[in-house]
């Protein structure tokens, strides 16, 4: 992937000419190993290889804007209506960044009219866009401490156009755009619609995932308090399945694409035999399949628990999947629909173990909707919160078409076109994945799998 520093560079609505209400407190702060001042910027990248490769001067080498409070502002907070929506899937932390929105805009800039637009982008279509929630302070003061998102969210593709009429219909100055990937191109759409209509509305994204699959991001939020709750099912299945005459626990964990949820959880709970994710092709059979790996472990030791995101071994679904485990056609937003790898190897590794005179004792796990719905720990609360300042800042201060992130855990703005620009994937190669072979001791692949992609995230270079 080859990066220019024009692909960093966030677009601005125009001059800031208001004071901002932090202006005071910002008069005295410089960049420090805790605070990047207003006009320093991050590096992409952290090593000092990476850096030398460049061969470039400190200015030229690729880095972020940072995000954080500016002394001047473009939008006049008195006049300004601020509009939130939140799409896509749920994730641990929505209400918190909502909460944080809120309160940033009403206590510090004093926004008197904030909006949540119900039920994802469906809440700004001609049909529903005056079906709004009036935010105010008061109304958010508790929303942290539940699940889900008080405004509702969806799937499903709307027309730009509409969206923005609406958000002129409304009155709406900057829309805070909480969503996945899919949400950020939604943001993107919506911003190039703006701007071909020479409107003067900030988008900013707040990146949601609990898959972790968007780039240029350390972590999304809510995702560690997502692969916490997915430790005590790992956790249960184990005691299930050591428990058992030939125990087999088997935890199906979200993650379409990327294997962070079942890696991380894995780590955390620490009983799993074998960790399987989408990156990483395996092979069923053979001497060094995952079957016979099952079978050797349940031999030596009576018992064996299997992790599996759900978006792995999907290419095994065709070959030896039933009717019922195919996945069909896609959603309302375009995300294909996968087949079900858990029942899938439930089945295959039933017969396999039944036909070795092993038979089983089985214990599936699917606890998808129960890791995402839970609320935000304590750490997804305050990275959410900070999230939600780097936003309000951002928007107050003209930026537009762009996402706040943690990048190399400074808060950055992330030009919306890089944060769909690839996916973030477990790399095969890189130190999580070695720590979850560290730990499980699985080989590094189950049989001949070199005809299969692995993937293999693409390095910087400018
Ligand atoms: N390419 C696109 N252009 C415009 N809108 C899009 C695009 N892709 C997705 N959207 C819209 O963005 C919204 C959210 O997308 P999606 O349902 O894929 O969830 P997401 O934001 O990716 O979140 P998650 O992956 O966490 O579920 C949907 O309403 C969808 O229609
Ligand atoms: O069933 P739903 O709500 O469409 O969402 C399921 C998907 O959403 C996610 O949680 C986030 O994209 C995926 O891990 C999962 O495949
Ligand atoms: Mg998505």
């Amino acid at each position: 992937m080859t990066l220019h520093l024009d692909d960093l560079r966030v677009r601005h609505l125009g001059e800031c000419r208001y004071d901002s209400p932090f202006s005071e407190m910002l008069s005295t702060k410089q960049t420090s190993p805790h605070y990047v001042a207003e006009g320093d910027r991050v590096l992409l990248e952290d090593t000092v290889s990476m850096l030398a490769e460049h061969g470039l001067p400190p200015g030229q080498v690729p880095s972020f804007e940072a995000a954080g409070p500016r002394r001047k502002i473009y939008f006049d907070p008195a006049r300004v209506t601020a509009g939130i929506v939140t799409c896509g899937g749920l994730c641990p932390g929505l209400n918190n960044v909502i909460r944080g929105l809120v309160q940033e805009l009403s206590v510090h800039y004093r926004v008197e009219r904030i909006l949540g637009f119900r039920n994802g982008l469906q809440g700004l279509t001609a049909e529903h866009r005056f079906d709004t929630v009036e935010l105010t302070t008061d109304r958010v003061r508790d929303i942290h401490n539940v699940g889900g998102t008080i405004l509702g969210s969806s799937r499903g593709g709307q027309d730009a156009d509409e969206m923005v009429d609406s958000l002129v219909m409304r009155g709406v100055d900057m829309l805070f755009v909480i969503g996945g990937d899919g949400g950020m191109r939604a943001a993107t759409f919506l911003s190039e619609a703006i701007k071909a209509r020479g409107l003067d509305i900030a988008v900013i994204g707040v990146p949601k995932t609990i898959d972790n699959d968007l780039p240029f991001t350390d972590q999304s939020f809510g995702f560690q308090s997502a692969f916490a709750r997915a430790t005590d099912f790992i956790s249960s299945v184990w005691v299930e399945a050591a428990a058992s005459p030939n125990g087999v626990g088997i935890v199906k964990l979200m993650g379409r694409h990327s294997g962070f949820i079942a890696s991380y959880a894995a780590l955390a709970a620490s009983g799993a035999d074998i960790v399987l994710i989408p990156e990483i092709p395996f092979a069923l059979e053979g001497p060094d399949g995952l079957l016979a790996h099952v079978e050797k472990h349940v031999r030596a030791k009576g018992f064996v628990v299997v992790v599996v995101a759900e978006g792995a071994g999907q290419d095994l679904i065709e070959k030896y999947g039933l009717p019922q485990h195919n996945g069909r056609g896609t959603d309302a937003s375009g995300n294909v629909k996968l087949g079900n790898i858990g029942e899938l190897l439930k089945d295959t590794i039933n017969a396999h173990l039944t036909a070795v005179g092993l038979t089983p004792t089985m214990r599936y796990l699917d606890p998808s909707y129960a890791i995402r719905s839970v609320a935000a720990n304590a750490y997804d609360s305050v990275y959410c919160l900070r999230l939600a300042h780097a936003a309000v800042h951002a928007a107050m201060a003209g930026r537009t078409e762009v996402a706040v992130a943690r990048w190399r855990r400074r808060f950055v703005h992330v030009p919306l076109s890089l944060m769909t620009s690839r996916r973030n994937q477990v790399d095969p190669d890189g130190d999580l994945w070695m720590s979850v072979l560290e730990t499980t001791c699985q080989p590094a692949e189950f049989g001949t799998t070199s005809d299969r992609e692995r993937i293999r995230p693409p390095a910087f270079s400018v």
